[in-house]
């Protein structure tokens, strides 16, 4: 048989309470990731990706009610757990997150260096000069400066706090970090230059990444596999290879036309309409407003339909005997 994958999500879901309803932010995710995979989360804003993150980690707001579905780590159910055994367990000693714009979370009257040690100090029980060692070969290996961990956070660029950040979530050594838009705050140089340290951290060190991003090219830079979410909902999964050559879902296939690219004749398409509200949701395919290839079975929601190994496309036009007549 072979091994369970390291992460697997199954039916996740998670709403949060407001004033004007509940709203369903995520609804009914599936997904897994293997050990040194990266998976890229992409879709445009407000379809979900955050809560996604914040549902896997728990790091929830107050309005939010407890996800609902299945999160299993190596093959055992970790959504269930209690918070006190998650947080021992799970959270930061298996799974890291680098938040939305966490370089600007550093707390500005510590020192860099302490706080990316701290990590170790809570989880792992080491000591403060173990910590302090051990954050000095983190330092290395996002490459800042050794002298740096003694800086405060404002004595640092950018770029640099955005590698601290890194450093602190790779410290514990988990076996996967979830990045939440880690270079969206930053110039494009920088970009690349952090997209660069991730891509060798993954070879170095085989960890598994989860990236969170609205931005195709910084999806395709890293993804071995990418799941593209749509109003709450993953509506394709696919290998990087088949989703960047040959997109299967009609909304996939706009996000890529869309796209400015180099060198290319035809100018990027934009694509019309809106997502719809996640306070009520259409009944049927969440896409079908502003799909050119809607038929009559759009109507009825599309569940996850599977396309070949590890590729499943929630639409109807894939269906056996079900696409359009
Ligand atoms: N605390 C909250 N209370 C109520 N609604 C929320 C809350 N946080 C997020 N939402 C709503 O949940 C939906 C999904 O938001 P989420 O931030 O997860 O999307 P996203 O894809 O990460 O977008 P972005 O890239 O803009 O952060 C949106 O409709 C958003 O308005």
């Amino acid at each position: 048989m072979a091994a369970a994958p390291l992460l697997e999500i199954d039916d996740l879901r998670l709403a949060y309470a407001t004033e004007r309803g509940t709203v369903r932010a995520v609804d009914g995710v599936g997904l897994t990731l293997r050990r040194n995979e990266a998976v890229v989360i992409l879709g445009e804003s407000g379809c979900g990706k955050s809560s996604l993150a914040k549902a896997l980690l728990r790091t929830l707001p107050r309005n939010a009610y407890a996800p609902e579905g299945r999160v299993r780590l190596d093959g055992a159910e970790v959504l269930g757990l209690p918070e006190e055994r998650f947080r021992r367990q799970v959270r930061w000693v298996r799974i890291a997150l680098v938040m939305q714009a966490a370089m600007n979370a550093l707390n500005p009257v510590v020192r860099v260096g302490e706080q990316v040690a701290e990590p170790l100090r809570i989880h792992r029980g080491c000591s403060r000069r173990q910590a302090a060692a051990r954050a000095a070969e983190a330092f290395a290996e996002v490459g800042i400066p050794g002298d740096f961990l003694q800086r405060y956070p404002h004595e640092l660029s950018g770029g640099m706090r955005q590698r601290a950040v890194l450093a602190m979530a790779l410290v514990t050594e988990p076996d996967i970090v979830v990045l939440d838009e880690p270079t969206s705050a930053l110039d494009v140089l920088t970009q690349a230059a952090i997209m660069n340290v991730l891509k060798r951290i993954k070879r170095d060190r085989g960890v598994s990444f989860v990236l969170i991003t609205h931005d195709v090219a910084t999806s395709s830079e890293i993804a071995d596999r990418v799941a593209l979410m749509y109003a709450g909902q993953v509506v394709e999964e696919a290998s990087a290879e088949a989703f960047f050559t040959a997109p299967a879902h009609p909304y996939s296939q706009m996000l890529m036309a869309s796209v400015p690219r180099l060198h290319q004749p035809e100018p990027p398409q934009p694509i019309p309409g809106r997502p719809p509200s996640l306070l009520e949701p259409p009944a049927g395919c969440r896409f079908a407003e502003r799909c050119p290839q809607r038929f009559d079975r759009c109507s009825e929601p599309p569940p996850a339909l599977p396309l070949g190994e590890r590729h499943r496309v929630r639409c109807w036009l894939h269906a056996t005997g079900g696409g359009r007549p």
